[in-house]
């Protein structure tokens, strides 16, 4: 399976968000990760899908919204119709995980979801099959540049091994303190999709820093 790099643009300059994805365009990166959060289901508040939608507008990579908010149904739709091409919720967020990821999917999103770093993947294996990712947090959500919490490969070599015995297709997606250090042990444990924030926005040199990431992946 391809590896793609997925630039979340929460540490992102947001006084020229347009020119800041055009760099990570021009060093390869695959899509663009959105961190929608609420002050509730995480301490910390970002944007909603009207910025979701100047993005889409802004690129023609994959716009991959991850909703770090309670009660995410109730906002699926905006975000699908602002443009997301992926959706993700949160496992601990939602109370009935099967309907509300069969509604993301009926609505036209490819389905994700995520767990934090205390839940086990177990949780997950009952959705697995209906499931297009599955986003493994490896830092506690809420803000960008906090350190990779190393259980998390063995989360994702967990998941791998389940997907590979099961004959699944879902992509494994990981998300914090990713850095040029540890990508290439994420990616042996079985990883599809990095998500990086700080490592790439808070370069010098945006598009360098995109490719020197995709190299040690690809
Ligand atoms: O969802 C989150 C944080 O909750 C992430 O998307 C981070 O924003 C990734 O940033 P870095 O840890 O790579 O700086």
């Amino acid at each position: 399976m391809k590896k793609l790099l997925a630039p979340s643009i929460l540490n992102a300059d947001f006084t020229n968000i347009a020119q800041q994805i055009r760099y990570v365009e021009l060093g390869g990166a695959d899509w663009i990760h959105c961190d929608i959060m609420d002050g509730h289901f995480v301490p910390n508040l970002t944007f909603g899908p009207y910025i979701v939608k100047a993005i889409k507008k802004s690129t023609n990579l994959i716009v991959d919204s991850h909703l770090m908010i309670s009660n995410p149904d109730s906002l699926i739709e905006d975000f699908i119709e602002a443009g997301s091409d992926y959706v993700t919720v949160h496992q601990e967020a939602v109370v009935h995980l099967d309907r509300t990821l069969n509604k993301i999917k009926d609505l036209g999103a490819k389905a994700g979801v995520s767990i934090n770093p205390s839940t086990p993947v177990s949780f997950l294996y009952e959705v697995l099959e209906i499931v297009d990712l599955v986003l493994i947090m490896s830092v506690n959500p809420g803000f960008g540049g906090q350190k990779f919490i190393q259980n998390s490969v063995k989360k994702i070599q967990q998941l791998y091994k389940f997907r590979s015995e099961n004959n699944l297709n879902f992509l494994i997606q990981v998300d914090g303190g990713v850095n040029k250090n540890n990508i290439e042990q994420i990616s042996d444990a079985g990883c599809d999709v990095f998500v990086v924030g700080q490592s790439i926005f808070k370069n010098d040199n945006i598009t360098a820093s995109t490719i020197e990431l995709k190299n040690l992946i690809s």
